[in-house]
């Protein structure tokens, strides 16, 4: 690709082989989730995640989703336990959705698509940055979190409130005092699989952690998220819609459920 990686005919995730070749990786993300096939593993420790709102610094456009990043200088907002062995810091939060409500999640279950998922970046902090993590097989531990149509959901507020302020590409602004724990389901029951990025450069350093409870998300929530442009101030606007990546190949991987 002459011009950069997106979701469009010309750029999105059937041409991103062109210029990434672990595109046709053997542990690529996203995947189907078959929960009849993933293998309840009773070693499988509980999620714990401990996050400090004040960690919240800023929301940024960064022209393919939009994201909450956090101060990861210290371990106050951490990932532990899980499949994970060691500390994981979070370094930011972002989501993927679609033009509408029948699509937008990257990850599906029994082949049902969500109209959007969230992921929590964490990085494993045996390695000195993020990254350096992120180039490691065991660098990275995102947490996927599937939103379902139904009421709308106060948690989601803030978040929704400060897009007008980055309605395009490279507009950031302070975003600051948030608590992720809020955007969470009840329960962290989850399946993990090994995997990678979802978006160029598609590092296969990810251990997935899909939570199996959604949070709710109304569709005019979903509006808003659709306000956001891919494009840059000045440019000819293109709505910020469908920046998912479809499932990829399993390629033997087995998935793992923390739940019977
Ligand atoms: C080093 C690095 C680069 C990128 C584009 N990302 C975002 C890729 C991505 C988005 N959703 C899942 N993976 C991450 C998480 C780390
Ligand atoms: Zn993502």
């Amino acid at each position: 690709m002459s011009h950069g990686w997106g979701y469009g005919p010309s750029n999105g995730p059937e041409k991103w082989g062109q210029d990434f070749p672990l595109a046709d990786g053997p542990r690529q993300s996203p995947i189907n989730i078959v929960p009849k096939e993933a293998q309840y593993d009773s070693t499988l420790k509980s999620l714990k995640l401990k996050y400090d709102p004040s960690n919240a610094k800023g929301i940024l456009n960064n022209g393919h989703s939009f994201q909450v990043d956090f101060e990861d200088d210290a371990n106050s907002s951490t990932l532990t336990g899980g499949p994970v062995s060691g500390t994981y810091r979070l370094k930011q939060f972002h989501f993927h959705w679609g033009a509408s409500d029948d699509r937008g999640s990257e990850h599906t279950v029994n082949g049902i698509k969500f109209p959007c998922e969230l992921h929590l970046v964490h990085w494993n902090t045996k390695y000195p940055s993020f990254g350096e993590a992120a180039s490691q097989p065991d660098g990275l531990a995102v947490v996927g979190v599937f939103l379902k149509i139904g009421a709308a959901n106060p948690r989601l507020q803030k978040v929704l409130d400060a897009l007008d302020s980055i309605k395009t590409k490279g507009k950031q602004t302070v975003f600051a005092d948030f608590d992720p724990k809020t955007l969470l389901p009840g329960s962290l029951d989850f399946w993990t699989y090994d995997g990678s990025l979802t978006t160029p450069p598609l590092l296969e350093s990810v251990s997935w952690i899909v939570l199996k409870e959604p949070i709710s998300v109304s569709s005019a929530q979903m509006a808003r998220f659709r306000g956001l442009l891919f494009t840059g101030e000045g440019e000819a606007p293109c709505c910020m819609v469908d920046n998912y990546r479809p499932p990829q190949p399993l390629k033997g991987r087995q998935v793992r459920a923390s739940f019977k």
